[in-house]
């Protein structure tokens, strides 16, 4: 197929529903059908009433690099581009497979956030090599005048210690005593959009159980308390293991469900070990006014040059 099919109402798009521990995600491979999103058509397909509805939309690319087989791009429901999605990532690896358009195991995907290596286990199991976590705050973007393991930070009239990481994506980790109890609703939202963190920020509620075991709850940027984040749960352990309270091996406990991350430290990257799940296959009428824009759109198919438009 070579972009968006056609009906009488005007081009659809075909998707795949799937979740990493319940963190959603609407699926669709723009190689074989090139299309054009902008953010506010995509915040309509996320919409949990009227849309689709989902945390991310995850978008199927030819590799843009020599070495890796897929161009992986993330936008969060609220319409930004974004470098980095965990969950979305395992999710990734095994659409691509199901859809076969590859048969290989090991996959070298490209992402804003730099490329990523994911493998494809049993039973919908995905182990991905996250990369080295960025602690240098002007790189997170984070504005501190010297890299810390904690950071005292103003808001709401309070202040709070917080650790900043870097996983492609920026994060912001607090330490709690009881995750149920944690103020994510109003820190979250608040810290999201400090002005210490000038690209916005995902912001984790950590517990540590033991050396071993956490839980975790985040409020994501671009699209508020999910069930789960997987760069959240890398970001976290970060954390927690900068601040001397756990070991090199995690399970970290969200709200749909349990990660295992490990990290060996400084210079290491992260590896993320998780479930994935398809839901639906489906097709959606683009939303909004975009006809013209899909006969347009349709000339620039003969490239075979998916875009998104931010
Ligand atoms: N759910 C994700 C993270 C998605 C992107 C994030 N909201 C951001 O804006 O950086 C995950 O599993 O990592």
């Amino acid at each position: 197929m070579s972009g968006p099919r056609r009906n009488s109402q005007g081009p659809t798009l075909s998707f795949t529903k799937m979740h990493g521990l319940g963190n959603d995600f609407m699926v669709v491979d723009a190689i074989s059908q090139p299309f054009r999103l902008r953010p506010e058509m995509i915040r309509k397909l996320a919409d949990r009433h009227f849309g689709v509805g989902f945390d991310q939309l995850l978008v199927v690319e030819p590799p843009g690099l020599p070495d890796v087989d897929f161009r992986y791009r993330i936008f969060n429901a609220d319409g930004s581009e974004v470098e980095q999605c965990g969950n979305g990532a395992r999710c990734f690896a095994r659409f691509v497979r199901d859809q076969q358009l590859t048969n290989r195991r090991v996959i070298r995907v490209q992402t804003a956030g730099g490329v990523i290596e994911l493998r494809v286990g049993r039973e919908g199991w995905v182990t991905v090599n996250m990369g080295v976590p960025e602690l240098n705050p002007a790189a997170i973007p984070f504005a501190a005048e010297s890299r810390q393991p904690v950071y005292p930070i103003e808001v709401d009239g309070q202040t709070v210690e917080l650790s900043a990481v870097s996983m492609g994506n920026p994060h912001g980790v607090l330490l709690v005593d009881d995750v149920d109890t944690a103020p994510v609703a109003t820190l979250g939202p608040a810290l999201e959009r400090h002005p210490r963190f000038p690209a916005r920020a995902n912001i984790g509620f950590l517990q540590v159980l033991d050396r071993g075991r956490a839980r975790l709850r985040v409020f994501e940027r671009g699209a508020g308390e999910t069930l789960a984040c997987g760069t959240g749960a890398c970001a976290a352990v970060v954390a927690g293991q900068l601040r001397g309270l756990l070991d090199n091996r995690v399970r970290v406990t969200l709200l749909g469900g349990d990660l295992v991350i490990e990290w060996q430290g400084e210079g290491a990257a992260v590896m993320m070990e998780g479930p994935t799940a398809r839901i639906f296959d489906g097709q959606i009428r683009l939303p909004g006014d975009n006809r013209r824009r899909g006969r347009r759109q349709s000339g620039r198919q003969s490239e075979r040059r998916p875009v998104t438009e931010r």
